[in-house]
């Protein structure tokens, strides 16, 4: 019997920002999911979130708001806004569900700011994969966890990291590593294409202990991931090749549906994988 056919409670949900990953959400959402219901919507541009969406009648509220009317609030944010939408949703006791997890390492507070007030922060794996088995050997020894990312060129355009070093990746020829390095620096260096990084080492070592490459790859169609882990209990490697988003390069098509699933693990009664 599938997990989705047995949801037991109902939760609301509100979507900050409707751009590729959470417009993905609100639609998939608007569309029925059993246990879950779109309450509200975050948009700069309401006429336009009017017709992304036809049938969602509001409200729309700014995006420290939504708590205010949803159990649980998504943030699909410009890594800018992250905090603005984090703190009051957790003030509030909810669910914080963020995509741009990258921000979460520079604003760790938060995790004390949802435990003081019986908030919590539910970081799906988004564009990435094997988070159940990192959990698991992350409770016993592991002697390192490698990730190595390949976008094309134009999903890591404008990244800080690159504009800071003066690293040129246009009209490259051939794949160019343009970081290797801790994720801790890795993912403030690249806060729009790594944030995936940031949640495996927040799923397993940590972001100082887990080691992450970049290259900028003009062979590549697809943004690719891979992670390699060597512990006490299991050794593993697995890739994953994304389809970027129609509405944004930098964006895993996954990551829209790992976000339902996320949000559906919180309303069943069974749920597998740890
Ligand atoms: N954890 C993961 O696995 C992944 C995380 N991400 C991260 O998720 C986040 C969202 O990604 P993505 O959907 O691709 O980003 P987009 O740039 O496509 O969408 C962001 C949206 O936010 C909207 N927005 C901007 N300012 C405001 C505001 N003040 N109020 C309401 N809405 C606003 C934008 O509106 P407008 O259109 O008007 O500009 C846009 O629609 C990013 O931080 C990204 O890096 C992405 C992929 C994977
Ligand atoms: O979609 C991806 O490949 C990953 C991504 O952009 C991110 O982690 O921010």
């Amino acid at each position: 019997m599938r997990e989705r056919a047995m949801a037991v409670r109902m939760m609301t949900v509100g979507v900050a920002g409707l751009g590729a990953a959470g417009g993905a959400v609100a639609a998939r959402l608007l569309a029925g999911a059993e246990g879950l219901r779109l309450g509200a919507v975050s948009v700069r541009d309401e006429a336009r979130a009017r017709a992304a969406l036809p049938g969602f009648e509001g409200p729309f509220l700014a995006p420290d708001a939504l708590h205010a009317v949803c159990d649980v609030v998504v943030e699909c944010l410009p890594p800018a806004l992250f905090r603005t939408v984090a703190e009051p949703t957790l003030k509030a006791g909810r669910i914080f569900m963020p995509l741009s997890v990258g921000q979460l390492l520079a604003h760790w507070d938060l995790v004390a700011l949802a435990e003081a007030h019986g908030g919590r922060i539910v970081a799906p794996t988004g564009a990435l994969l094997g988070f159940d088995a990192v959990r698991a050997v992350a409770e016993g020894e592991v002697r390192s966890v490698t990730m190595v990312t390949r976008k094309p060129p134009a999903g890591l355009a404008g990244a800080p990291w690159l504009v800071r070093n003066a690293i040129d990746i246009d009209n490259l020829a051939a794949p160019l590593r343009v970081y290797q390095g801790s994720v801790r620096e890795g993912a403030l260096g690249f806060p729009a294409n790594l944030n995936v990084a940031a949640a495996l080492s927040l799923a397993g070592v940590g972001p100082d202990r887990t080691l992450l490459e970049v290259w900028a790859d003009p062979t590549v169609d697809r943004n690719t991931h891979s992670i390699s882990v060597e512990a006490d209990s299991a050794r593993f490697s697995m890739t994953i090749e994304n389809v970027p988003s129609p509405g944004n390069p930098r964006t895993g098509r996954i990551t829209a549906l790992s976000v339902i699933a996320a949000l559906r693990s919180l309303v069943s009664p069974l749920r597998v994988g740890s």
